[in-house]
């Protein structure tokens, strides 16, 4: 089972080899660094029956949309397709996901994809067009969680991080089943959607969504336990076979 990880930077890409590395038996795994299109490296680990490509693709939906979708295209060219793409990093978390845990996404949700109105906010949807929500396969959900320990529930991905308690409380009043908040998700979710490839999210969370904090942040231990997640997350990919379309 080829499985593409898009993170947002190295460490995060590296955390996820570190997690899968650490998976095998024998603690080491075959690697490679591939060249991708676009002039990307991903880094291959050998874990079978996965085949694991962790491509760090930049922060923001944006960079994490073209980066996934090179990849994405240049597997299906070259007759070896992903059958699962991951977004996955450092996220910031509601209420209860506590600093250090691990949120594996029910929904990927594009949190401020929308127009300003006089009555508030309003998603793209509402304004007739597009589309603001993926769901991962719930089964899926279900076996990494369990596998991982992770918290469930939606994840937002928006392009400004929240800085403030009334930000925080008003994306908690559009989306009271969030459990976190990163940059990457739905820009990775839609590029895996054009093929119709499955899409799962996992954030290891870093800091509390709400007012501006940087040292409260806690990048460091995020970035272990996300390698923790991945760690655990070989055996629920490899029991796991997407129902038939
Ligand atoms: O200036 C700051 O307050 C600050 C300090 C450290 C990191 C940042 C980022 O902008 C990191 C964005 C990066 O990390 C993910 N991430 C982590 N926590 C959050 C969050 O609370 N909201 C959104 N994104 C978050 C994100 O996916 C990016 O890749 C800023």
């Amino acid at each position: 089972m080829r499985v593409l990880v898009v993170t947002a930077v190295p460490a995060e890409r590296d955390a996820v080899v570190r997690g899968v590395v650490s998976a095998t038996e024998t603690e080491t795994a075959p690697e490679a660094e591939v060249s991708v299109p676009g002039g990307r490296t991903l880094h291959r680990v050998v874990r079978p029956p996965l085949t694991v490509d962790a491509l760090a693709a930049g922060v923001g939906p944006a960079a994490a949309a073209a980066a996934t979708a090179t990849a994405l295209t240049a597997a299906e060219l070259g007759q070896a397709p992903y059958e699962l793409v991951v977004s996955a990093g450092i996220g910031g978390g509601f209420a209860p996901a506590p600093l250090g845990s691990v949120v594996v996404g029910e929904a990927i949700v594009a949190a401020d994809l929308g127009a300003e109105t006089p009555d508030g906010f309003a998603a793209v949807t509402e304004l007739g067009f597009g589309t603001v929500e993926h769901l991962p396969p719930p089964a899926l959900v279900r076996a990494v969680a369990e596998a991982t320990g992770a918290v469930r529930g939606a994840v937002l991905t928006v392009s400004t991080v929240t800085g403030s308690a009334e930000r925080a409380a008003e994306l908690r009043r559009r989306h009271p089943g969030a459990a976190a908040e990163a940059m990457e998700g739905f820009g990775v979710a839609e590029a895996a959607a054009a093929p119709g490839v499955p899409v799962l999210e996992l954030r290891a969370i870093s800091n509390a969504v709400g007012p501006r904090d940087r040292a409260a942040w806690r990048i460091g231990e995020a970035l272990d336990a996300l390698a923790g997640a991945f760690r655990h997350l070989p055996p629920a990919l490899a029991t796991w076979k997407e129902p038939s379309r």
